[in-house]
């Protein structure tokens, strides 16, 4: 990978705070990701995972610093850039999932495709969005027979983590940014569901940045850091 390369990820001298007079939760001098790199980031709770994701995404906004995502400038660009660099390139496993509680399993997997004609184009190698969709929820052991028309309120915490992950899979977005994706998955599950997310990367040649507490699953990826090594505003607990 060049140094040259339009960087996945770029942060330059990040200050955010959710209060003009609250300290920063993030302060952050220099960090990135490489395009098709996979990134664990480790972090006690509240030491600012979610909120540096949120940043990244353009969900939050920035007054201090520079951040790109695929070289759309998300700490100036306007609300509307940054809502289309997400939907046509990003994908986004939230923490809170974030499905449409009375959307069935299916469509909610098939939103982006919705919402961006480049993601429904990327399908097309698989079939086109629903047998896309259908496949990605096979891989993550959610049998479409069973789940396609389910409401996805319906399903356990676990299940509806795998749904996210395949809305934010489907349509090869070229970022994944993925919020403690594995919390509720016990251990077998866990380590297919990784398994998974990288060979879907590797396949779209996707950069992944995965954030966790749990420093266990840093091993199956390319780079790990700790947060703290990076974020100068130290927040969080002891882990
Ligand atoms: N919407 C918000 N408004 C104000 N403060 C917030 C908000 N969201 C998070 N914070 C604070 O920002 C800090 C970082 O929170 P964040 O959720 O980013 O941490 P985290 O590392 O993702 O934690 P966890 O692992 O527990 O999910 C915490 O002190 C938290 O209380």
């Amino acid at each position: 990978m060049t140094q040259s390369a339009t960087p996945a990820v770029l942060i330059e001298d990040l200050r955010f705070a959710y209060a003009r007079k609250s300290p920063p939760v993030l302060d952050i001098a220099q960090f990135r990701v490489d395009p098709g790199e996979r990134v664990f980031l480790r972090g006690a709770s509240g030491s600012g995972k979610s909120t540096l994701l949120g940043v990244i995404a353009g969900i939050l906004d920035v007054s201090h610093g520079r951040i790109e995502a695929l070289g759309t400038d998300m700490a100036h660009a306007d609300a509307a850039t940054r809502d289309q660099t997400r939907a046509e390139r990003l994908g986004v496993i939230f923490q809170m999932f974030n499905l449409l509680p009375y959307l069935p399993v299916g469509e909610n997997v098939m939103l982006p495709c919705r919402f961006s004609a480049g993601r429904a184009r990327a399908t097309k190698v698989n079939g086109g969005p629903a047998a896309d969709a259908r496949r990605l929820l096979s891989r993550l052991e959610l049998d479409p027979a069973e789940y396609w028309n389910a409401a996805s309120r319906s399903l356990s915490v676990g299940q509806q983590q795998r749904v996210a992950a395949a809305r934010a899979l489907i349509g090869q977005p070229s970022l994944i940014l993925a919020d403690e994706p594995t919390s509720a998955l016990d251990t077998d599950r866990r380590d297919r569901f990784i398994a998974l997310l990288l060979e879907e990367c590797a396949s779209s040649g996707a950069a992944l940045l995965f954030v966790s507490h749990d420093g266990g699953l840093a091993p199956h990826f390319d780079r790990a850091l700790d947060l703290s090594e990076i974020n100068r505003a130290g927040t969080g607990e002891t882990a």
